[in-house]
């Protein structure tokens, strides 16, 4: 399992790779970044590691290296402002972003590769290298809201202490302001959170907050998000590598599930070695409901005016 990383030089793209060197799992990793230096950079501190982590492959290079990749994760991208909404990245990263995808044409790539779109506003981008590569839609997968769900999971757990990977509940909709943390299903250790003891509306509504405010908050103060991200992104690509099935909030196109379709957006979806291979349809509570389909429209009024589709 070969993956190349596409802003392999910069924080997410990096701190991705390091994830995966511990994992253990993809046999190697190729940085690809228009930064040649920072991206050698990058490789040559990770190989110094090798010998203490696993018996990879770590390569850095130009659009090439993704040729045989199994896996073509996409990072490189501009970061958003402290103040700047996502959405308003576009318009700064759909340029960027294209270019990229015309690089990755032009070099060629695997007809079973799987492209799996980080760079922000990531649903939006997700949805343009569907309309732009060759592939199967189910190929194409975002991060989505992988990073605020472990987000909300683990200052959650750190909020009634109890061990994160306890906390059950996901975030679906869009990876920006328009998210929507599905609480009618949220259990700790499969007991329903609203009866676990010490927990208040107070207490979720004030995770809550902090979960939607935490991109620009980690970006405030440290530059970007790089280790969490680090570990979704890790996470994903594992998942795929081992044909887990697991049930992940990414990003995908949507064709009728919770009333939503043509636009690329989390719901809970079964990824394996195929890609984004279904989607999972629960009972909400309507008034979640109506704030995906809020979050649907949303990212499909963006589409309609960046992308003109
Ligand atoms: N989806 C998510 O949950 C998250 C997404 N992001 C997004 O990830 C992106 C990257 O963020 P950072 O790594 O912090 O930025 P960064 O500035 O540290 O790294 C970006 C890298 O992309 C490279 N790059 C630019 N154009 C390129 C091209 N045409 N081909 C190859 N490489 C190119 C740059 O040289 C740089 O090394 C941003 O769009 C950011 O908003 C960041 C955190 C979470
Ligand atoms: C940058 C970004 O999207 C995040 O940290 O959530």
């Amino acid at each position: 399992m070969k993956v190349s990383i596409i802003g392999g030089g910069g924080l997410v793209g990096s701190c991705a790779a390091s994830a995966l060197q511990y994992g253990g799992i993809v046999k190697e990793i190729a940085l690809v970044d228009v930064n040649q230096d920072l991206v050698e950079g990058q490789a040559l501190d990770l190989l110094h590691g090798a010998s203490l982590t696993s018996d990879q492959k770590i390569v850095a290079g130009g659009p090439e290296l993704s040729q045989d990749a199994d896996i073509i994760c996409i990072t490189a991208g501009l970061r958003r402002k402290p103040d700047e909404s996502r959405l308003d990245l576009i318009n700064r990263n759909v340029a960027l972003f294209s270019n990229i995808l015309s690089d990755l044409k032009s070099a060629g790539y695997k007809k079973e590769a799987k492209v799996f779109v980080v760079s922000n506003p990531v649903d939006v981008l997700t949805y343009l290298a569907m309309k732009e590569l060759d592939l199967p839609p189910q190929q194409i997968i975002g991060l989505g809201t992988v990073l605020d769900t472990t987000r909300l999971r683990s200052m959650l757990a750190q909020r009634i202490a109890v061990p994160p990977s306890q906390v059950q509940v996901t975030i679906f909709g869009e990876h920006g302001d328009s998210m929507v943390p599905i609480w009618s299903n949220a259990q700790i250790a499969g007991l329903p959170l609203e009866k676990y003891p010490g927990v208040t509306s107070q207490l979720i509504g004030e995770v809550e907050k902090k979960t939607r405010g935490s991109g620009a908050e980690v970006i405030k103060k440290k530059g970007g998000a790089g280790f969490a991200v680090g570990a979704s992104i890790a996470d994903v690509i594992h998942t795929i590598a081992l044909d887990q099935e697991r049930i992940l909030p990414v990003s995908s196109l949507q064709n009728g599930a919770y009333g939503l379709s043509d636009v690329c957006i989390s719901v809970p979806t079964v990824v394996g070695i195929n890609g984004a291979q279904s989607h999972i349809e629960i009972e909400l509570w309507p008034k979640e409901q109506a704030a995906l389909q809020r979050s649907g429209q949303v990212l499909r009024e963006t589409i309609n005016k960046v992308l003109g589709t």
